[in-house]
């Protein structure tokens, strides 16, 4: 990431809302915001999907699921958070499983690069299917853009929930109905 050019570009917006840089609290504020972005924006040099390639072999064809894992992005248009939950569910092709924690750092590769909410849903889901072959996978997410609370809209507390269904979980009723029922319960 180019810090030297960040630290510029944030200068300039200190400038441009009529604040002075160089006062006390905002002298360390450039090289902050380029720090900051290399670790918001840290999906943007990984694939994520490669976290999956860590993976074993365990008889078990039924369902895994992980849900009410933390999200926090960004949104592209703004560059404002967005943030809330992802659940994601897959159910393995001949017992081919990989680390739970693997299945959350696939979350946040693709969280962390300036996103939309479908994108990362369908992003996450895509990932898994490539890379596992699973029988299906679920990623649903809930979350709420600071977009719509600080400014614009100005509606908080209202969620977005998007969710993207592959293989089994699409062309079988009861099981996107297993999953979803397990997603909602507490
Ligand atoms: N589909 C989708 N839209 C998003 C996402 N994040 C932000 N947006 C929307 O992107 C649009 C950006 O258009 P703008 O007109 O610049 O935003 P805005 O001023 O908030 O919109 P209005 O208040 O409706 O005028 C808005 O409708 C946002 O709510 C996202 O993840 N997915
Ligand atoms: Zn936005």
């Amino acid at each position: 990431m180019d810090e030297a050019k960040i630290q510029k570009a944030v200068r300039m917006i200190l400038e441009a809302i009529g604040e002075d840089p160089e006062r006390e609290g905002l002298r360390g504020t450039p090289l902050r915001v380029a720090k900051m972005c290399e670790e918001i924006f840290s999906g943007m040099k990984e694939d994520p999907g490669m976290h999956l390639e860590v993976c074993f072999t365990e008889e078990h064809e039924e369902m895994v699921l992980i849900k009410d894992i933390p999200l926090y992005s960004f949104c592209e248009h703004h560059l404002l958070p967005f943030f809330g939950k992802a659940h994601v569910a897959y159910i393995p092709r001949k017992g081919k499983i990989t680390g739970l924690s693997k299945l959350a750092r696939v979350v946040e590769g693709y969280a962390r690069r300036p996103q939309l909410q479908e994108r990362l849903t369908t992003q996450i889901a895509d990932s898994i299917m490539k890379v596992l072959n699973p029988l299906g996978v679920i990623v649903v997410i809930e979350a709420e853009h600071m977009c719509m609370t600080v400014r614009g809209v100005k509606k908080p507390g209202s969620k977005t929930i998007t969710s993207a269904v592959r293989g089994l979980f699409r062309s079988n009723n009861a099981t996107r109905a297993e999953a979803l029922s397990l997603i909602r319960g507490k």
